[in-house]
């Protein structure tokens, strides 16, 4: 058994002996694959490679564009469907605590996995050391559990986002999955304000498209807003308006705690 292997068989159990074999599993790790030797590394989940990608203006912001493919979007969208909470059309959030769904769950421990596959994947290329190179700290990735709160969003095309950062009673390290209509989500600094039209503050836009997962965590969680407009011209991606439909994202946290 190879070393990547070894690790996620020591860190999750053998995938194949998965808890919750009453849920569907609609993520698996089917292969785990690294080249040690050569340059290229492939790491591998779900039989797929996953590529991170860290947003470089903003500390502790991290995109993974290839989350999920088509298939798992599927079964994810159908799972939230089946919770029946936008069944109603004056219903559009959702938002659980403590014990999650038990797809939100497996989401979770995917989220857990991609992440260790990317950190190993950055390791072993030895190219960034440090901070910079983080996808998410050790400490975050390794408490109990990951998460424990999820709000799940509905948008109709126009609707977003108001900026904001999340609220304190949340820990560190944040989770969305993005699923349907691609996005641009915009990024300002907290503090940047200005009402001034001819000094707007500056946004950084991040562009989400269905089945990628974003990580907020450190300055992209506590000193940067987020924000998604859908008004007509403020969804521009490379020039062009995005043509948006129904969106739903999934965010997970970790409610701080009380005592
Ligand atoms: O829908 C999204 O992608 C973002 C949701 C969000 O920022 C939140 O619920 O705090
Ligand atoms: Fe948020």
């Amino acid at each position: 058994m190879d070393e990547l292997q070894t690790i996620l068989t020591e860190a999750f159990g053998d995938s194949s002996n998965s808890e919750g074999e009453e849920e569907e599993q609609f993520l698996h790790v089917h292969s785990a694959e690294n080249k040690v030797n050569g340059k290229a590394l492939t790491g591998s989940v779900f039989g797929e490679t996953h590529n991170w990608e860290r947003i470089s203006e903003i500390d502790g912001l991290w995109l993974c564009k290839d989350f999920l493919s088509p298939d798992q979007q599927s079964k994810l969208l159908s799972s939230i469907q089946q919770e029946g909470w936008f069944a109603e059309s004056s219903s559009n959030q959702a938002m659980r605590f403590g014990d999650l769904p038990g797809w939100a769950v497996e989401l979770s421990r995917s989220i857990h996995e991609v992440i260790l596959f990317g950190s190993y994947a950055a390791e072993l290329e030895n190219c960034e050391k440090g901070k910079e190179a983080c996808i998410f700290p050790q400490d975050l990735l390794w408490r109990e559990p990951l998460f424990d709160q999820l709000i799940a969003n509905m948008y109709q095309p126009g609707e977003g986002i108001c900026p904001h950062v999340d609220l304190m009673r949340f820990e560190d390290g944040i989770a969305i999955v993005s699923l349907e209509s691609s996005c641009v989500m915009h990024f300002s600094r907290v503090g940047n304000e200005t009402c001034s039209a001819q000094d707007p503050p500056h946004k950084t836009p991040v562009l989400l498209t269905p089945g990628c997962l974003i990580l907020m965590w450190g300055e992209a969680r506590y000193l940067w807003k987020h924000e998604i407009n859908r008004k007509p011209g403020f969804q521009i991606w490379e020039g062009q308006e995005i043509d948006q439909k129904k969106r739903i994202s999934v965010t997970l946290r970790k409610l701080g705690r009380t005592d």
